[in-house]
């Protein structure tokens, strides 16, 4: 018998697999069969344009071709510097074609980033938005010539309109770059025949994925065909998503959790992605309301921009059944809090780009539990195929119901970074992926995580979870977001120090604050220092950066704390 038949708790699950049968092998398998079954069912709604799936064989034929005449090889890199938008998805699949590696680079970056990522990354072809191209590219190409590549395509709109959108392009008129070569003139001048393909197997590089770069510089996460296909199934038989059904790009798709949360899994079912550019909760509203999608997945600053920022109503929000949220915690008082505004339940899900995002999950019928002592929601079980340990320091195995760092194997764990042996060695061994987050399984099989191992304050020996700090916070009427990390205490080595954004117009003080934290936490956990904040730093991808946090902390004089025998 295998680890995974030993687990008690998937028979409550709603008869979910323990072993998942993979239908497909590879994401090209995927994409021609949506194509087959469905040429003219509608495969990416864009505000008020559809390419169909034909559409979208048609023009990643045309990019495929000229990758091929331009000489891309077997296993080059084709980066894709581009937003939420239909140039994505056709990139992706034209290098697939061509037996390429889709590179996502976060269209984020600026031009020292992005010069980092073409660095280590050295691709052969490069498609870029054209105002990412003027602002970014061009100055980093003039910077540093050696990392010019040798194709760029541009992409100024595919449907050959320009979009003045202002909450979008920032009232901008978008305009082509003389010097590269336009995508939507490529495709509409493209009339066959199709290229010849490059056969592609599982175990070959489907993507190189950015990892959000909470803890340090990102690294490029190396997902294989099988890993990327495995999850995009994975979401199908866990949250019943069904053929044909709109999903919508809640997520940025050049991050795992966009990537197959909504790009491969509408290509699984033969459904539109809807995708909107960037992710702004008014633009993400009116996407809601015209394409009434049913399934998205984004972490959960995504839905609260949806509550607080937009003025969709429950009932325009009835369309998306399953709503889930990953990548961050969520604090209870907050999942509370957005299923009264949106009228329905954001269930969690867990994972990393290591492991192509989930590991565990929460079936759509059931609810996260949480645990009494840390004030944590359940980030879920372990979907199929997958086993997750929680062991010490050493790497033994520790029991039910202790604190220890999760460890896990499964079909969707990678194999490795990109170019990276010393990182991958660190995080990698035996198949088995240590995750750097802590948490416990409960006596039901639901797991926690309680923090990141790097997050965790010392205080004279004493841990302290951030999260359980902030899910405290989290609880105080006044408090719209909360931070902690550890600053240095002359007393007991580190103390919790707070980071708060009140809402609006609120009266609430920082000793208020700390007072409503010392009647409810352990007197070396409160916070001796609560700062208030317009915003707390976060990632792309919606992830707070607490790195950022404890830069600033270290900057400030040292915490004195006016009764360190407490
Ligand atoms: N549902 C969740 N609840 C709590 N934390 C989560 C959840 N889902 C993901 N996370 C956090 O996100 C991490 C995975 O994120 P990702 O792979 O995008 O990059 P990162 O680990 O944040 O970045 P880097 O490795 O570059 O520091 C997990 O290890 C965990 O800490």
């Amino acid at each position: 018998m295998s680890a995974y038949d030993d687990r008690p708790w998937l028979a409550h699950y709603g008869g979910r697999p323990a072993h998942l049968r993979v239908e497909f092998g590879t994401a090209m398998d995927m994409f021609d069969a949506a194509v087959a079954a469905a040429p003219d069912a509608p495969a990416v709604h864009y505000f008020d344009s559809t390419l169909t799936w034909s559409g979208l064989d048609h023009a990643s034929d045309a990019l495929a071709a000229l990758l091929l005449a331009r000489g891309f090889g077997p296993g080059d890199r084709c980066a894709l510097f581009v937003q939420n938008d239909p140039a994505f998805v056709i990139g992706l699949v034209a290098a697939w074609k061509v037996g390429g590696v889709p590179t996502a680079i976060s269209p984020m970056s600026k031009v020292d980033e992005f010069t980092w990522f073409l660095q280590r990354y050295r691709p052969a072809a490069l498609l870029a938005l054209d105002d990412l191209y003027l602002e970014v590219v061009r100055p980093a190409i003039a910077d540093d010539p050696g990392i010019a590549v040798p194709v760029v395509v541009t992409v100024s709109g595919l449907d050959g309109q320009t979009r003045d959108d202002p909450r979008l392009f920032a009232g901008r008129r978008r305009h082509r770059p003389p010097d590269t070569i336009d995508l939507a003139a490529l495709v509409a001048g493209f009339d066959g025949p199709a290229p010849r393909r490059r056969p592609v197997g599982p175990a070959d590089v489907a993507a190189l994925l950015p990892t959000s770069g909470t803890t340090g510089f990102p690294k490029g996460a190396r997902i294989s065909h099988a890993n990327l296909t495995f999850n995009t199934q994975i979401y199908r038989e866990w949250t019943g998503v069904d053929v044909g059904e709109p999903i919508l790009a809640l997520a940025p798709v050049f991050h795992v959790t966009g990537l197959v949360g909504a790009v491969t899994l509408a290509m699984l079912l033969r459904s539109p992605v809807v995708v909107t550019h960037r992710i702004l909760p008014a633009v993400m509203a009116d996407a809601i309301r015209e394409w009434r999608p049913v399934f998205a997945v984004a972490a959960i600053t995504a839905y609260i921009g949806l509550a607080d920022e937009s003025d969709i109503t429950p009932a325009e929000m009835s369309s998306l059944r399953l709503r889930y949220s990953g990548g961050a915690p969520i604090e209870p008082a907050v999942a509370e809090r957005l299923e009264e505004a949106l009228g329905g339940y954001v269930h969690n899900i867990y994972g990393q780009t290591e492991t192509t995002s989930p590991s565990h999950i929460v079936p759509p019928e059931l609810r996260s539990p949480v645990d009494e002592e840390t004030g944590v929601l359940s980030v879920g079980v372990p979907v199929s195929s997958t086993v997750v340990r929680v062991v010490d320091d050493d790497g033994r195995d520790l029991p039910v119901g202790e604190i220890g760092e999760l460890v896990t194997s499964g079909p969707q764990v990678i194999d490795g970074y990109w170019d990276d042996p010393t990182a991958t060695a660190a995080a990698l061994t035996g198949g088995e992926l240590r995750t750097g987050d802590i948490g416990f399984m409960d006596d039901a099989g639901w797991f926690y995580v309680v923090d990141r191992r790097t997050d965790v304050i010392n205080a004279a020996g004493y841990k302290i979870w951030p999260h359980e700090v902030e899910a405290v916070l989290a609880k105080h009427p006044d408090v719209a977001e909360a931070a902690v990390v550890g600053i240095p205490d002359d007393y007991r080595g580190e103390s919790a120090k707070a980071y708060v954004v009140l809402r609006a117009g609120s009266p609430t003080t920082e000793a208020d604050l700390v007072e409503h934290c010392r009647v409810r936490l352990a007197a070396y956990k409160y916070p001796r220092e609560i700062e208030l904040v317009g915003a707390l730093p976060r990632s792309a991808t919606g992830k707070l950066l607490r790195r950022e946090l404890r830069g600033q902390a270290a900057v400030r004089p040292r915490s004195t704390d006016p009764d360190p025998g407490r």
